[in-house]
This record gives C-alpha cells, structure tokens and sequence, in this order.
C-alpha cells in the first residue's frame, strides 16, 4: 500500500533523510520511530505530497507522490505535529469544508463527516466552535480531518504529543480500531506508543534507516532477549569497562534505581547498571566473575527480557554499534529468516 524506494532529502547543503526504503503492507500500522531532528516528519511529509524529494520514490495506491499528487491526496490522510485546524470554524462545517477540498462527493459528505465525528468520539461537539476545545478534543478533530475521506493510508505525525494520559489511551485505541481496515505510518519518539499500537516498527536516525522489523524480532535479534540488572559497589565507570570487555556483553548503560525491577530503596555509593548480553550468549557467570575479580561488591544480579527502548538505545546511540547494524543483514526483516 505504501512504498518508498531510495528517497534523500535535503535542506540547503544539509542533508535530512538519505537513501530511505520501506514497504506498509495493507491494513498495517508501521511505528515510525527515531529520536528528534532523525527525519520523521520529513519524511511523512514527502509521502503526503507537501514535500518534494530530492531523490527516490514513493508510491500510495500504486501512485507515485509527485507524479500523481492529487491523486495520492485523495487516497491519503495526514495530521502534521500540528493540526491544520480553522478556530472559528464549527467541528462539522470544518470536516464539511476538508471533505470537499478532499473531493468528496456532494451527496456522500453528510454520510463520510458523520462516520469521522462518531469515529472520534466527537457527538457532543459537531457544533462547538474549535477555538473553545481542549487540545484532545482538537487532536481528535486532527484525526478526523485525517479520514473523513476515508482515506486507505493515513499517516499521523506525533499524534499524542501534548495529551493527557487518558486521552493518550483514547487518541491509541482510536489509532487501533483504524487499523485492518487503513493502513497507517505512526511517527513517535514515544517507545511504549510503538509497543501498544503498531505491528511493525522502522527506525530512523540522522536521516537513515536503520532497522525495520516487529517490535517484538528486533528484541530478540539486537538483544538476544535478554540482560542483566546489576546492583554494584564501586566507581561505575571503572565497572562499565570490565563489562565492556565480558565476552557475550553487548551494551553496558547506568539505570536510574527508579527503572530497575529492584523494589529496595536507594543505598549510598552503589550503582544501578543494565547490562545487554549478545544473541545467543548467557555471559552472566562471567560477569560476576569479572566484577568480584576487579574488587566491585556485587549486590544484586537478576536476569531481565530487553526492551524496545534497549533496541533504540543501541541503534540512536552507540556509533559502533550501529554501523555494525547497518551492514547487518538480521536486523532487516525478509533478510532474517
Ligand atoms: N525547513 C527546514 N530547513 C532546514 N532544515 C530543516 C528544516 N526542517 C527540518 N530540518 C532539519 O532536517 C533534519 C530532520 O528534521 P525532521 O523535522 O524531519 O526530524 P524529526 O525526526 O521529525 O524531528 P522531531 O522529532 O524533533 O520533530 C533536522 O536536522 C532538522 O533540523
């Protein structure tokens, strides 16, 4: 449903996004995941046609985004990080006005507004002027104006930046019951958002892409699955270079006591450290060996499953670590198996 071959962007002599291609498969919600500045928003703009590429291709439908722009508009929804909203308008005659430029058929708009309003839970506010909605309620608006043509793709920038927690439930459930029947990229840099909604996650920083696959393959392929939680007595960055030079340690990073699965209180000159082991190795006999060897009090060692967030640590933060992921053919799906 949505391709995108080889696509480079710059801005001036600064490069945005390089040489970037992924495939949504109909009915898929693709996480579009990197840390700020990586290259989200230009990209989701380029595939809603408000932007063009400088290089590469990417097609909705079978069409291509610059070649048949208007097209792609009809066949796409899209909510920037900022909601492209008229305040003074009412909710409906809003959604009216975006189905029109939409091209919506006269005669379907009463039906196809209706549909937006009761999809996002908007009954009570179809005639509320938007300048007096909280901002969930404006958000909800943002994804309505994003389907009222009831588009197949949909692409939704940050959509939950700013809410409250129940109206991050809301907004995610409303992103759920959308899929199957749409096809949706979900650009975040909120890991959990990743892990509840969607069924595929790409990974972008400084402009490339480096890792595409489920959440649950790039896990267990960075990770092997699993760690250590590390409780230690000692000068913690001496302890981070003993473990570094474990064999089967992949990723040594400091925890603060408050991630840590430990439920004891904090204790004076003590350290919190997760340790990432490499796929298929269980170095943990090593590492209390190497620990006590090197004079660190060892207070605790419990076993514990990796996290998306440790597969996004490794890929946006260790330079070594990821060039080797880039010329790794397990990180990229199709090529894994
Ligand atoms: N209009 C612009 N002119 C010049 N540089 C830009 C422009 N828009 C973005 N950039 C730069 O391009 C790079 C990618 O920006 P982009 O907004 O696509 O990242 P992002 O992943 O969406 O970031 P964030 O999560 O902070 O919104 C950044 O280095 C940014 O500074």
């Amino acid at each position: 449903m949505i391709e995108v071959e080889h696509l480079s962007k710059t801005y001036g002599s600064t490069p945005a996004i390089t040489d970037i291609s992924f495939n949504v498969e109909a009915g898929e919600i693709l996480g579009f995941l990197g840390p700020n500045g990586a290259g989200k928003t230009t990209t989701m703009r380029i595939l809603a046609g408000y932007l063009p590429a400088i290089n590469g291709t990417a097609r909705i439908a079978g069409f291509d985004v610059h070649e048949n722009s208007l097209a792609v508009r009809q066949r796409i929804g899209y909510l920037p990080e900022t909601p492209p909203l008229y305040p003074e308008m009412t909710v409906e005659a809003f959604l009216h006005f975006v189905a029109q430029i939409k091209g919506v058929p006269a005669g379907d708009r009463n039906h196809k507004v209706t549909a937006a309003i009761e999809r996002c839970n908007l009954q009570d506010k179809r005639r509320v002027i938007i300048r007096k909605l909280s901002k969930g309620y404006r958000q909800r608006v943002g994804i309505a104006q994003a389907i009222v043509h009831d588009p197949p793709a949909i692409i939704l920038d940050e959509p939950t930046v700013g809410l409250d927690p129940r109206q991050i439930i809301e907004v995610r459930n409303l992103i759920k019951s959308l899929a199957g029947t749409h096809t949706i990229i979900l650009s975040t840099h909120i890991l959990p958002e990743v892990s509840m909604t969607c069924n595929r996650v790409a990974i972008i920083n400084r402009g490339k892409l480096v890792a595409t696959n489920t959440p649950e393959n790039l896990m267990t392929q960075l990770t092997g699955g699993s760690g250590y939680e590390l409780e230690i007595a000692g000068e913690v960055g001496l302890a981070k270079q003993v473990l570094q030079n474990v064999s089967g340690v992949n990723l040594v990073e400091s925890m603060p006591i408050a991630a840590m699965s430990t439920h004891l209180p904090p204790q004076d000159n003590r350290a919190y450290l997760r340790v990432i082991s490499q796929p298929g190795s269980e170095p943990g006999q090593d590492i209390a060996t190497a620990l006590v060897r090197a004079g660190f009090g060892l207070y605790e060692m419990r076993r514990v499953s990796a996290t998306l967030e440790d597969v996004f640590l490794q890929l946006t933060t260790e330079e070594k670590n990821l060039d080797s992921v880039e010329n790794s053919a397990a990180v990229n799906e199709g090529e894994a198996a």
